[in-house]
C-alpha cells in the first residue's frame, strides 16, 4: 500500500467553520478520498446534519479535534482566538492543526496561545474565493511548527486542489498579502463608495464607458458580492495593512491636490518616478497582463462603447505612487496574488505602459474638471476606508461596507459572473 492510500485509510481531516471555504475543502478532501469531518457553529448542527452525506458532521469543535489529525479553522478571523481559546485544548494528541484566515499573524499567534505544546502547527490560505476553480491558483502553506513528515502530509492532502503550493514563513505571507490584498480591497472598496455617494450605477453612466472601467466595476462589485468580515478581517488583523492602506489614501490626497493646483510639471515628476520603479525593470517583449480584447469584452453596460472618455484615473495613478514610496515591486508579490490582485495590476499596467495613455489621463488630470467630484469623493472613501482599518473597527467596516452592497445589490450577481470569466483570461496571462 502506498504512503497516500496508508494515510487516506488511517488520518481524519477535521474542519471547523463550515461556511464557503470550510465547505469547500470539506468536499474536495471528501471526493479525492480523504476521511473528513466537520462542524459549523452548534445551532447549525441539526440542518447540517441532515443536508451533509458524504462526510460526517458532529455537534462542535471539541468533537473534531478530539479524533482529527489535522484540524483546520475556516472560521471568521475576528472570532479566531476565541474559537481556537474553545477548542484547542481538545486537541487530539500529535495532531497537527492549521488555519485559512487571510492574515496569519492573529491565527498563529491563538494557537501558539491555546494549543498544547505536543500539537503540530501547519497554515494553509487559498489565495482566492470559494467559487473560483482552485487548479492553478496560489496556496500559501505555513509551516510554522512541525516535523517534515507531517509538513509532507499536508503537502499530499493539499495536492487533490491543484492549486499551486507557495512556501512562506507567517511573516512574509502578511507582509506581501497586505499589498496583494488589503490595499486591492481598499481601492476597489473606494471606488464603490464613490459612486454610491455620488449616485451613480457606472455601467450606466457614458463617462464610465471603456475597457478600463469595465475591469474597475466588475471587480468591484465582485467584492461587495462577497462577505464583509473576509476583507475586515484580512485588513484589521494584519498590522502591515494599516500602514500600507494609509499611505495609499495619503497618495490619492497628494496626487489630487497637485491636480487642483494645476501643478502639472510636479505632478508628471512624481508620476513618472513612480512609473520608472514599478515598471521601468518590464522589458520590451513583457506581455501585458490585460489588453483591448480582454478588456471590452467584460462590460455590464448593455450599450455598445461609444469611444472613451479621458479619465484621471487617480486610483491606479495612486497605487504606483505608494508601490513607489513603499519601495514594493508588485511583479515579485505575484506568488501571493489573487484574481482580484492580478486585475488591479493588469488595468494599472495597462494604463501606465499603453503609449499614451499615461498622458491622457495626466492631462486630463490637470484640465478637465470632470472628474474632480468622483476623485474627491474617491479620496474621502479612501481616507474613511484606511480610518476604519486603523481602529480596528469592524463594526464601521461591516456597516460601510453593507450600506454599498445594498445600493449594488441588483447588479452583484452578473458582475460577479463576468468578474470570474475576466480572471480566469488574467490568470491564463499571468502564468
Ligand atoms: N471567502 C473567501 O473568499 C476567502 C476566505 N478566507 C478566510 O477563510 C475564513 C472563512 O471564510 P468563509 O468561509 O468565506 O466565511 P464564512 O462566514 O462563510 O464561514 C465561516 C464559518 O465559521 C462558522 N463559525 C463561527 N464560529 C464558529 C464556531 N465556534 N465553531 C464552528 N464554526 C464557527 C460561521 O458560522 P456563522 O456564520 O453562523 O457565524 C461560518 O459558517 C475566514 O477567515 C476568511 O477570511 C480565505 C480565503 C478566501
Ligand atoms: O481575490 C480576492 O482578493 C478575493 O476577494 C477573494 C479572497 C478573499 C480573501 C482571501 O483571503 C483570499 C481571496
Amino acid at each position: 500500500m502506498s504512503q497516500e492510500e496508508l494515510w487516506k485509510q488511517t488520518k481524519i481531516i477535521g474542519i471547523i467553520g463550515l461556511g464557503d471555504m470550510g465547505m469547500m475543502y470539506a468536499r474536495r478532501f471528501t471526493e479525492a478520498g480523504w476521511k473528513v469531518i466537520g462542524c459549523d457553529r452548534e445551532e447549525n448542527y441539526p440542518k447540517l446534519k441532515e443536508e451533509i452525506k458524504d462526510f460526517q458532521i458532529v455537534q462542535n469543535g471539541h468533537y473534531v479535534s478530539r479524533i482529527s489529525d489535522y484540524i483546520i479553522y475556516s472560521v471568521e478571523a475576528e472570532h479566531i482566538d476565541k474559537i481556537v481559546a474553545m477548542y484547542g485544548p481538545s486537541t487530539k494528541l500529535n495532531a497537527i492543526v492549521g488555519g485559512q484566515t487571510s492574515c496569519k499573524y492573529q491565527e498563529i499567534r491563538s494557537f501558539e496561545r491555546h494549543l498544547p505544546p505536543d500539537v503540530e502547527i501547519i497554515s494553509v490560505h487559498s489565495l482566492h474565493g470559494p467559487k473560483v476553480d482552485t487548479t492553478g491558483q496560489p496556496l500559501v502553506i505555513i509551516q510554522h511548527r512541525s516535523s517534515d513528515e507531517s509538513q509532507q502530509f499536508v503537502n499530499l492532502l493539499m495536492s487533490c486542489l491543484k492549486s499551486k503550493l507557495v512556501y512562506l514563513t507567517c511573516e512574509e505571507h502578511d507582509k506581501i498579502t497586505a499589498d496583494t490584498q488589503a490595499v486591492t480591497h481598499a481601492a476597489f472598496l473606494s471606488m464603490g463608495v464613490a459612486w454610491h455617494a455620488s449616485n451613480q450605477y457606472p455601467w450606466e453612466v457614458p463617462k464610465w464607458i471603456g475597457g478600463i472601467e469595465n475591469a474597475k466595476i466588475n471587480i468591484s462589485l465582485r467584492i461587495y458580492s462577497n462577505k464583509w468580515h473576509v476583507y475586515a478581517g484580512l485588513a484589521i488583523t494584519n498590522p502591515s495593512a494599516h500602514a500600507q492602506i494609509l499611505r495609499y489614501a495619503t497618495s490619492c490626497s497628494d496626487l489630487f491636490t497637485l491636480m487642483i493646483q494645476g501643478k502639472d510639471k510636479e505632478l508628471r515628476e512624481r508620476i513618472y518616478t513612480a512609473k520608472q520603479k514599478v515598471f521601468g525593470h518590464l522589458g520590451e517583449k513583457h506581455q501585458l497582463l490585460l489588453d483591448d480584447n480582454i478588456l471590452q469584452q467584460f462590460s455590464l453596460s448593455k450599450e455598445p462603447p461609444e469611444g472613451k472618455q479621458p479619465n484621471s484615473h487617480l486610483s491606479l495613478l495612486a497605487i504606483v505612487d505608494s508601490w513607489s514610496m513603499l519601495n514594493i515591486v508588485p511583479y515579485d508579490h505575484m506568488i501571493c496574488s489573487t484574481p482580484v490582485f492580478r486585475t488591479f495590476l493588469g488595468v494599472t499596467e495597462y494604463l501606465f505602459c499603453t503609449p499614451n495613455l499615461l498622458d491622457e489621463a495626466l492631462d486630463c488630470a490637470i484640465t478637465n474638471t470632470e472628474f474632480r467630484h468622483d476623485d474627491l469623493e474617491f479620496i474621502i472613501a479612501a481616507r474613511n476606508w484606511s480610518q476604519i482599518v486603523s481602529n480596528g473597527d469592524f463594526s464601521g467596516y461591516k456597516r460601510e461596507f453593507e450600506k454599498t452592497q445594498e445600493f449594488f445589490k441588483p447588479m452583484l450577481p452578473e458582475a460577479n459572473r463576468l468578474g470570474n470569466e475576466m480572471a480566469k483570461k488574467i490568470l491564463e496571462r499571468a502564468q
